[in-house]
């Protein structure tokens, strides 16, 4: 097999990324944008050793379950990289994923759910974070192609907030007004790195977050007297982020005006997040991800509950007033500040929040001799560490609930958790992603011992 060879391929499967899987000679060809079931033309663009990436070049037989999608640049980007499946196939294929992992694990007597679906399909997402580039001499904003930092210029985000889209626009036309330069990322050059805006569903506040290589501008105090007269935008921060790196924010925030917190709502209960707090990007489904959650953690009035990896405290909080006690731990320390500002809010004086990694604090409390009835853990991609889950393990929980959005990192973390006296008999994958591939999901793990 050849670059730029030209292959007739039978599509056979769909990857964890979303990529069609044909067998060519041997090799095992991903064909993007390609579906199950079809018949393409492709042009090969990279072989390795075992496998190759192509193109279509042609779609000889179509699949039924492939839906037309306005802008290809959703799919081409990985913005929305499942656009192009009917929306109860991409349920089936997240389902899948969690299936197929569990197999090759070799777990037996799993029950998974149906993937529950998220309210909104489009436009559900809270929350953008988008390139600024010069593209063609033009500053633009959009979504890097797939595996690139070739920025493709977009103004319509189809999973982000229409009102997001429109604030997003706005700026853009404001920096364009006031030529304030796109940020060069071969020479670390130019001024705005990326536009981050934040809506609240509840409240309809929007912060408007710039990243900027450096702390000031000559025009910031006209762009932010324009900005301020974008509809509905209630805050504008700088965040200075002068290293040559790909991470996207900086880390100091400074306030030009407004609130330096937007106040979002989840059932009852009000949040005030920071600019670098984590918050969960679908505001309708999140409430459906945590009653999920805590009805199956079945908490009673004398429960001691952890809430690790807790962001803002949006778990421990929902439950605080149900049980005896909440602790709770998070690494970024705005979040934590969030977090035990957001209680208090809210009413709630039995739950106290931690700065630290959950792999430090979680050994701490149990050597003193902690004592725990439910730990609810929601980690990033990269899952638990053998250490957290020794020391989580050392307290004693009746049950563990673990939020996962990579179900990889959790069959791996499930496999420790077994060895250690505790079970589980099924995993609930949630929609809190619709068009992407990622699977978010919900497992109770019971102690099995004394
Ligand atoms: C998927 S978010 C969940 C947040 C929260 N439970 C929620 O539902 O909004 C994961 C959180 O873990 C935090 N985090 C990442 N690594 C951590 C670590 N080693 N120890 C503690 N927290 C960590 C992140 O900052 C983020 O707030």
């Amino acid at each position: 097999m050849k670059k730029n060879q030209i292959v007739d391929l039978k599509i056979t499967d769909l990857s964890y990324q979303a990529m069609g899987v044909a067998h060519y000679e041997g090799m095992t060809v991903f064909v993007n944008n390609a579906l199950p079931g079809e018949v393409v033309t492709a042009k090969i663009l990279k072989v390795k050793k075992r496998y190759a990436f192509a193109k279509i070049e042609e779609i000889k037989k179509e699949s039924p379950d492939r839906v037309t999608v306005k802008l290809n640049q959703w799919v081409q980007t990985g913005l929305a990289s499942l656009a192009h499946i009917k929306y109860d196939k991409q349920l089936e294929f997240k389902r899948n994923q969690v299936v197929n992992l569990l197999k090759k694990a070799h777990m037996k007597n799993v029950e998974v759910g149906e993937t529950l679906p998220s309210p909104e399909q489009t436009g559900y997402r809270n929350k953008a974070q988008v390139p600024v580039r010069e593209v063609k001499g033009q500053l633009e904003i959009g979504f890097f192609r797939r595996h690139s930092h070739d920025l493709v210029p977009l103004t319509n985000f189809f999973t982000t907030d229409p009102e997001i889209d429109r604030v997003l626009v706005a700026v853009r036309d404001l920096l364009r007004k006031y030529q304030i330069p796109a940020y060069d990322e071969i020479n670390n050059k130019g001024e705005v790195r990326y536009l981050d805006v934040r809506r609240s569903k509840a409240t309809g506040e929007i912060m408007v977050i710039l990243v900027c290589l450096h702390k000031d501008f000559p025009q910031l105090p006209d762009l932010a007297k324009d900005i301020e007269k974008i509809k509905g935008v209630t805050s504008l921060i700088l965040n200075y982020n002068p290293k040559k790196t790909n991470v996207i924010l900086g880390k100091t925030d400074y306030l030009v005006f407004g609130e330096p917190q937007i106040t979002d709502k989840i059932g009852d209960l009000k949040f005030k997040i920071s600019p670098e707090s984590f918050f969960q990007i679908n505001s309708l489904q999140t409430p459906r991800l945590y009653n999920l959650a805590i009805k199956q953690a079945d908490l009673k009035p004398k429960d001691v509950v952890v809430d690790a990896y807790s962001g803002i405290g949006t778990i421990g909080l929902s439950v605080a007033k149900h049980v005896k006690s909440v602790r709770g731990i998070e690494v970024v320390r705005d979040a934590v500040k969030d977090a035990n500002a957001n209680a208090k809010l809210n009413g709630i004086n039995n739950a106290k929040y931690t700065t630290g990694k959950a792999e430090k604090i979680m050994p701490r409390w149990a050597s003193e001799g902690m004592k725990t009835d439910v730990i609810f853990v929601d980690p990033p991609r990269k899952g638990l560490t053998p250490e957290f889950i020794d020391a989580a393990v050392k307290t004693k929980p009746k049950k563990i609930v673990y939020i996962s959005c990579n179900p990889a990192t959790l069959v791996r973390d499930l496999q420790l958790f077994q060895t250690k006296d505790y079970t589980f008999n099924r995993i609930d994958p949630v929609d809190m992603f619709p068009q992407t591939p990622h699977v978010e999901s919900v497992t109770v793990l019971e102690r099995t011992g004394k």
